[in-house]
């Protein structure tokens, strides 16, 4: 028998970019809701008197474009940040369909975060109203996937911010004051600029003169706030090495974190809900992405108020029963809108993709 191939996390990292990633979780979602895919109920082997659990996740696919049999086991261990080890580490065994010969282990982890972010994106993409706006972005939790989805994010979608700055120079305005004014739900921020800060050679500005001025709003939340911190400014680092300065803002309080937002994601473990319908913008899209027994990271209202799409039925009705006994309502799975056989949401409406995995 050949030898088994084995491929690296650093091998894996080096090959996948958010593009190719994203289609392949929008395709794979259709094959799944088209029932081209099998994937069976995941087994879940959580480990006595610890928090810790082994996940089996086999599945097969045969398409016009690819053929595969595979299991991907994944172990989440929650405590692991102490260890400095990441909480969910994963391994892929992909199988010759022929014979069953194990051909290929290669390392899950970052195919992990990579797919479980693609499909935040994807949903976002078929969930949320196409003609409204995407100004600010809330990120709930800290960890590897609240980092991975910044960063997947901000590739497929620009949150952008605009406020005006007016140019004034100390003869027409003699006070540095701000205002802003309404219109509709837009706000609109015009702030005062002095000349000296806005005039370039090449740029020439002058007094009254209005400059759009547009900024990257990415907020994040942490039960810790330092973690968040750290977390911003680790973003705010990889996009001046990108040449893209983007803003990222930690937050203290969760209300303030969310209560502009036009996407949320939410990626704890907590049980105890902590985005309140309360807090939400009227069509506000929200991607739960955290997973477990009895996580719940949205309040009941919040549930019950929106209209809420899946990854896989099956598998969110045997290990999300908590949510379903809460009287929430799975509409479908997003390969059914992907495929155009479920209508996208209406507009104005709050949606909620909540994510399981696979
Ligand atoms: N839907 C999916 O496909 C996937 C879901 N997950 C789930 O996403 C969540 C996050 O995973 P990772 O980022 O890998 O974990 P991580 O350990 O790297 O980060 C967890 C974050 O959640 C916060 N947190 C944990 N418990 C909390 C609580 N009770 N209240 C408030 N904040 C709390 C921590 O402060 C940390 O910021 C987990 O629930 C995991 O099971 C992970 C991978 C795939
Ligand atoms: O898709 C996945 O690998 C997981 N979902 C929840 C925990 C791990």
């Amino acid at each position: 028998m050949a030898a088994i191939k084995q491929i690296t996390r650093e091998a894996i990292a080096k090959i996948l970019d958010w593009n190719s990633v994203i289609s392949a979780v929008e395709e794979a979602m259709v094959n799944v809701s088209e029932r081209r895919a099998v994937q069976n109920l995941r087994s879940i082997t959580a480990i006595p008197k610890t928090d810790n659990i082994l996940f089996a996740m086999p599945g097969y696919l045969n398409t016009d474009k690819s053929t595969a049999l595979g299991c991907k086991l994944v172990t989440l261990f929650p405590n692991n940040a102490q260890r400095n080890l990441p909480s969910i580490l994963a391994n892929i065994l992909l199988f010759n369909e022929n014979t069953g010969v194990l051909e290929v282990i290669m390392d899950g982890t970052e195919i992990t975060a990579w797919r479980t972010a693609a499909a935040s994106v994807a949903a976002t993409k078929y969930m949320r109203d196409v003609n409204s706006q995407y100004k600010t972005l809330a990120i709930v939790g800290a960890g590897t996937q609240a980092k991975i989805h910044a960063i997947a994010f901000q590739h497929q979608f620009k949150f952008v911010k605009v406020s005006y700055n007016i140019i004034w120079d100390f003869i027409t305005l003699a006070s540095n004051s701000c205002s802003s004014s309404s219109s509709g739900d837009e706000e609109l921020v015009i702030n005062m600029v002095p000349i000296s800060t806005n005039s370039t050679r090449k740029n020439k500005r002058h007094a009254g003169d209005i400059v759009p001025n547009y900024s990257e709003e990415v907020h994040i939340w942490n039960r810790t706030y330092k973690k968040g911190e750290i977390l911003c400014e680790e973003l705010h680092r990889q996009s001046k090495i990108q040449g893209t300065t983007k803003e990222y803002t930690p937050f203290q309080n969760l209300e303030e974190c969310i209560k502009d937002a036009d996407v949320i994601i939410t990626t704890t473990s907590s049980p105890i809900p902590l985005v309140q319908y309360k807090w939400l913008k009227p069509g506000v899209h929200i991607n739960a992405v955290g997973v477990g027994e009895a996580v719940m990271e949205l309040d009941e209202e919040t549930y019950k108020s929106s209209v809420v799409f899946i990854d896989h039925l099956a598998g969110v009705e045997h290990e999300l029963r908590h949510l379903a006994e809460k009287g929430v309502v799975f509409q479908g799975e997003i390969g059914s809108i992907i495929n155009g056989t479920t209508p996208r949401p209406s507009s104005g409406q709050i949606t909620i993709f909540q994510s399981l995995g696979t």
